[in-house]
């Protein structure tokens, strides 16, 4: 980041810690937007980037756009929350060893759970310096209002990203009328009262909580045990905001990390954990063996009526065609994305689908990237859609 003579800069490196940043938010919430808003954010500052993504399919379709400079590990194939939780740490170490980067970007799926990464960074600690910073959880405010109004596991997931969070972004406030997002916002701050909360369109907001000068730890800071009253936040989230958290954090954290400890069911680095606002509440019910299932050896699931859909499509098809299936997919299916090629344009598009909107944008690729589109819901039919498709 600054000049400095090499002998200092190892001693430097060796000692010094890596801020993490976490980003979570339901799919299609916006994360891949803030992660490439922070990249161009930390590029104009000269700090060096390196970036996790996870994708619970397989392919990353959001990576093939990320400047190649950046140093980037893929997780493909599973969450980082659960199935592949394993290998965070180990990722996290290697990507750091290797390419010793001034903070690490950590792009979860929409799926995941994020106290689970939490701990799953917590334990990366105790192989490598690193610390978690900022939890910023993207909320789709039009999909929250839906869920809200529905409840089910998808709402519920939606409510740990929103409790874990020490900074929110209330995102899609163009798709939402006055009175919606004021009900949004209600909604959010009735489940964290403390993190800031931001209110955008496409993720654009001042990005200052993400400087890599601002507290140490400040996500494992943030006090679980007292709501604040809204009104006195700034629902934009100032400065004044982060000295709040500070200040009353500093009083509780310790009576939650005992608390924590006792609750959790998994034996994990306690020492070492790192929660966001209300996780305390939110461990016990995230742990209710009666709500949520475990799989053999790996940790709790939240997830689990998550699924995928990858199909590799063999040709160029029709853009007509194709959009009509992307418009006449079940409401199971909330997110989907990929790379298409149309015998109708000279052009590849990038797709994007999410809660019953589609974007297509023009693509050149500079690497060959395979035609692919990536389906999630939950319990939708494979097979009736892989025979739409195969029928294109
Ligand atoms: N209307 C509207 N669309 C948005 C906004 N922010 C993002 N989008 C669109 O929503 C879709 C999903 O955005 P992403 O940034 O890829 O969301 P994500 O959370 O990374 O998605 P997953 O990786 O699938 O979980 C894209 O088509 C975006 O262009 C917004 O504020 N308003």
């Amino acid at each position: 980041m600054t000049e400095s003579n090499p002998s200092q800069e190892m001693i430097d490196n060796e000692e010094r810690t890596i801020p993490v940043h976490l980003l979570s938010g339901f799919l299609g919430s916006g994360k891949t937007t803030l992660l490439n808003h922070l990249i161009d954010y930390y590029k104009a500052l000269n700090v060096k980037t390196a970036v996790v993504m996870n994708e619970l399919g397989d392919v990353n379709l959001d990576g093939q756009f990320i400047d190649s400079d950046i140093p980037m590990a893929e997780m493909l194939s599973g969450c980082i929350c659960c199935t592949i939780r394993g290998d965070l740490s180990m990722e996290l170490k290697e990507l750091i060893e290797e390419h010793n980067p001034d903070v690490v970007l950590i792009e979860s799926t929409g799926a995941a759970n994020p106290m689970e990464i939490m701990d799953a960074i917590t334990e990366t600690a105790l192989l490598i310096r690193v610390d978690l910073r900022v939890i910023a959880t993207v909320v789709d405010g039009p999909e929250l209002l839906e869920r809200s109004k529905k409840g089910g596991r998808t709402f519920k997931l939606m409510q740990d990203q929103i409790r874990c969070a020490t900074d929110l972004i209330v995102n899609k406030a163009d798709k939402l009328n006055p009175e919606d997002l004021i009900n949004v916002q209600q909604i959010v701050r009735e489940l964290n009262a403390f993190a800031p909360l931001t209110v955008t369109v496409r993720c654009l907001t001042e990005l200052s909580v993400f400087d890599l000068d601002r507290d140490a730890g400040r996500a494992r800071l943030v006090d679980n045990g007292h709501k604040h009253e809204p009104e006195k936040h700034n629902e934009h989230g100032n400065k004044d905001d982060n000295k709040q958290y500070a200040d009353d954090s500093h009083d509780h954290a310790h009576d939650h990390a005992h608390d924590h400890a006792h609750d959790h069911a998994h034996d994990h680095a306690h020492d070492h954990h790192i929660c966001g606002a209300n996780c305390n509440h939110d461990h016990n019910r995230a742990h209710d063996h009666d709500d949520h299932e475990h799989k053999d050896g790996a940790p709790y699931v939240s997830h689990e009526h998550v699924m995928t859909l990858t199909h590799y499509l063999p040709a160029a098809i029709d853009s007509h065609e194709f959009e009509a299936l992307i418009r006449r997919l079940p409401k199971e299916v909330y997110r989907a994305k990929g790379i298409v090629t149309f015998t109708d344009t000279n052009s590849r598009f990038l797709f994007q689908y999410a809660y019953g909107e589609v974007e297509f944008i023009r693509i050149t690729p500079q690497a060959k990237v395979n035609d692919v589109a990536v389906f999630i819901g939950e319990h939708f039919s494979k097979e009736v859609l892989l025979q739409e498709l195969k029928q294109l």
